[in-house]
């Protein structure tokens, strides 16, 4: 079975060795603090919210902007090298499933390519759920 990063690198076209170059440097100590990530969560929120597909715009409807910001922006920075801001407040980031109640869905993933890990993530749970159903309905396993 394939992984969930070659799924993501097939689905995105982003090579793992690329998504992961972020993790050969410190972005957080070059760009220079926390500044830079709350005007690019603040910058990417707006757009967001203001996106011109109601479809898209919809998966954040019960979303308040200035909580999606901080979340995002926290994240980014315990991300990139710095403080542990998202899990000192919230705990492990956990974003497959932390996404699992909105529709991260192919056409979603396109709008931002590392979003690929998302679906696949959720791709694989549901299966997972559907193997648990089947053996739920044939009684317990005795293969283990
Ligand atoms: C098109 C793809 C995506 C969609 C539609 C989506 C949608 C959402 C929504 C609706 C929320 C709740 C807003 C809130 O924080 O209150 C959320 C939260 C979040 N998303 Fe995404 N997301 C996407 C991709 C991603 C990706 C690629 C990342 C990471 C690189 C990410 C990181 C986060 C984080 C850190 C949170 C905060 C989670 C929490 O603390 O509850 N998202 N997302």
């Amino acid at each position: 079975m394939q992984s969930l990063q070659q799924k993501a690198s097939e689905w995105s076209g982003v090579a793992a060795s690329d998504a992961f170059a972020i993790d050969e440097t410190n972005l957080f100590e070059t760009l220079g603090g926390i500044q830079p990530f709350v005007d690019l969560s603040t910058n990417f929120y707006n757009r967001v919210f203001d996106d011109e597909e109601e479809w898209f715009r919809s998966i954040f409807s019960n979303s308040k902007k200035e909580d999606a910001i901080r979340n995002q922006y926290e994240f980014f920075v315990q991300r990139m090298g710095g403080p542990n801001l998202y899990s000192q407040r919230k705990g492990h980031p956990a974003l497959i499933g932390r996404h699992a109640p909105f529709p991260v869905t192919h056409q979603a993933a396109e709008r931002w390519h590392t979003a690929y890990f998302l679906v696949g993530g959720n791709e694989m749970t549901r299966q997972r759920q559907q193997v648990q159903c089947k053996h739920a309905a044939n009684g317990p396993s005795t293969s283990t």
